[in-house]
């Protein structure tokens, strides 16, 4: 990350009790600094591989009078635990954080998400800057106040909401990302197309190779698209009472297959699986028009996603998915669409439709197999 080649930055304002900006653009070094500039103490988590550009934000920080500090917390989703979260309470009072004082996140969704539950849990909240540097975490995990850590009776049950102060998305960090992770965050742009902008699907098709290149014009727009998307969304509904539940489109699938998978897929790669789900679960009960449930299939596997599963997983899959939070009195609950961009709920479906939409998805795969998507 440097601050020498400022380029118009685009702001996406999210509404509510706390509203925040959402600054997409190059080299946003200099708005970070005076995001925070007059705070104390910082403390920066960041993920193993953005060492250097930590780095590079402490000294900036360090040089603007403020006491930063920078603290490596484990990769992926073995950040998501519980003793990381202890770990990183345990440096908050070493360096004396204090109400006035901020964190922030650097990474991908799995360093937001935890940063965000260390922030909002340490004395009962205190600021959060997310700097999100992978694909998935700028359109998705940055946005919108979810945080949390995953424990063995499910993913993301123990959380809070909780707002960041503002949150940089800076598109030059997208060129160190490996493909995969750009892949795998490519899968929530799609969700974002599905349920509320098909322009984002219109530009995927158009030119799958031309999305998927972080030196691309494509990319920062699809970026914007889908910020906006869940911007509006959760200015509406932060506390997920209803309309957020959108976000979670193939999410009750995906995060079972995470799960099952004990998070060896990446997070975009399961909800791939479970939007083809789910999109069959609409047509089979007559909600959904053939075109739009075979157009999961086609924008997601142009991306180089996966879209089946193992045959014989249901029965696993099912198991997991009890523990949804969007289940209610013990019976399942979907978002399904009614047509292109008209997001509905589809509530404890019989048996025989869910085995029906699965067996549509786990079609061409050989039982037993997962297949890999590292
Ligand atoms: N809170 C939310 O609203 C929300 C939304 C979507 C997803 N999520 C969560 O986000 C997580 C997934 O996020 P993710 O896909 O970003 O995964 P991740 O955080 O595991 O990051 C993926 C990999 O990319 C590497 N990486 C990060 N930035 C890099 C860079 N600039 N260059 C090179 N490598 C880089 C990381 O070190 C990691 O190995 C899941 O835990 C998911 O549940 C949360
Ligand atoms: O922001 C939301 O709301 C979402 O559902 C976005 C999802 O992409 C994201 O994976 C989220 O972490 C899932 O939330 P959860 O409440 O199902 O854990
Ligand atoms: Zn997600």
């Amino acid at each position: 990350m440097s601050d020498t080649t400022p380029a118009e930055p685009v702001r996406v304002q999210v509404a509510g009790e706390r509203p925040y900006p959402v600054v997409i653009g190059r080299g946003l070094l200099g708005d970070i600094v005076d995001e925070l500039r007059g705070t104390r103490t910082v403390a920066i988590f960041h993920q193993p591989t953005l060492t250097e550009t930590a780095e590079v934000v402490r000294e900036q920080l360090a040089d603007a009078g403020i006491d930063a500090h920078r603290i490596e917390i484990p990769d992926a989703e073995e950040g998501k635990e519980l003793p990381v979260a202890g770990f990183c309470w345990e440096v908050l009072g070493r360096i004396g954080l204090g109400r006035q004082d901020a964190v922030i996140s650097l990474g991908g969704g799995a360093a937001t998400d935890l940063a965000g539950f260390v922030a909002a849990t340490w004395m009962r909240g205190v600021r959060v800057v997310h700097i999100p540097t992978t694909l998935l975490a700028m359109v998705d995990a940055a946005v919108g106040g979810k945080t949390g850590i995953n424990t063995d009776a499910g993913k993301n049950l123990v959380g809070s909401f909780h707002e960041p102060a503002a949150v940089f998305v800076d598109l030059a960090t997208l060129e160190t990302v490996p493909r995969n992770e750009i892949i795998s965050g490519m899968a929530e742009v799609v969700k974002a197309g599905f349920i509320a902008d098909p322009q984002i699907l219109d530009l995927v098709e158009a030119d799958p190779e031309a999305a998927l290149d972080p030196a691309g014009a494509v990319l920062p727009e699809l970026v914007r698209r889908a910020i906006q998307v869940k911007a509006d969304v959760v200015s509406q509904d932060l506390r997920e009472s209803s309309l957020r539940e959108i976000l979670n489109y193939g999410h009750t699938l995906g995060h079972a297959i995470e799960r099952l998978e004990h998070y060896k897929w990446r997070h975009g790669a399961a909800v791939a699986v479970g939007m083809v789900f789910v999109a069959e679960l609409a047509r089979l009960a007559g909600r959904l028009d053939d075109a739009t449930a075979d157009r999961h299939r086609t924008v997601l596997s142009a991306l180089g996603l996966p879209t089946t599963y193992d045959p014989d997983a249901l029965p696993a899959l099912l198991e997991r998915m009890q523990s949804d939070k969007k289940n209610r009195s013990g019976m399942l609950r979907f978002v399904v669409l009614d047509g292109l961009a008209k997001p509905g709920r589809l509530e404890a479906p019989d048996p025989t439709l869910i085995a029906g939409a699965y067996s549509e998805v786990s079609r061409n795969n050989a039982p037993g197999s997962r297949g890999v998507f590292l």
